[in-house]
């Protein structure tokens, strides 16, 4: 199956100048969805996951299903001001301003080994400051993965250093 056929592509949203990727034609498709899910579990393989960490809100759809079927727990990211318990935040930069994402102190215990799903992968900011934020509760990001890679956007070259899986890739 060619998962693209379920991408719709918006031309300037959410601004002028930008293609949205719109996934929600996947979501609403149960055998595309099935399909993705069942691509993203084969990009992890047989390695040992801890916990699966997917950010607000896109991130979440396929984190959830891909922890139930590790069995392992999901840990969301979020945007401020979302979470209830002791929590820390990161602030990192975009391309104009700044963004924060945070994460329950407790979601992370030492050790735990872990995977970072997105929809996405653009800039790379999103996923670099969570990767971080894992780390900082000492957890080990064992892969980054995404439905897609926009690869003009060189989010990759940011997360120099994990690895990096995608079912799809954009120019
Ligand atoms: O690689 P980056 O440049 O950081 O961009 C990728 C992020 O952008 C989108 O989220 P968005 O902020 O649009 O929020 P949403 O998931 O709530 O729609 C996407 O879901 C990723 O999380
Ligand atoms: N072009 C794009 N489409 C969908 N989500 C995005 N997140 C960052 N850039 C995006």
């Amino acid at each position: 199956m060619n998962l693209k056929q379920y991408i719709r592509e918006i031309p300037d949203f959410p601004s002028k100048g930008i293609v949205f990727k719109d996934i929600t034609p996947l979501l609403n498709s149960p055998i595309a969805m099935e399909e993705a899910a069942n691509a993203l579990m084969e990009l992890v393989g047989n390695q040992k996951i801890d916990k699966v960490v997917g950010m607000e809100s896109r991130g979440f759809f396929f984190a959830s299903l891909l922890a139930l079927k590790l069995k392992a727990g999901f840990v969301p990211v979020r945007k401020p001001a979302k979470l209830p318990a002791d929590k820390i935040s990161i602030t990192y930069g975009l391309e104009y301003g700044t963004d924060t994402l945070e994460i329950h102190k407790d979601a992370i215990q030492a050790g735990d080994r872990v995977l970072v799903h997105d929809d996405v992968l653009a800039t790379g900011g999103t996923a670099k400051a969570t990767c971080e934020l894992v780390e900082r509760l000492g957890g080990e990001v064992v892969q980054c993965n995404f439905l897609m890679v926009l690869e003009l956007l060189n989010g990759e070259e940011k997360l120099n250093g994990y690895e990096i899986r995608t079912l799809m890739r954009y120019r």
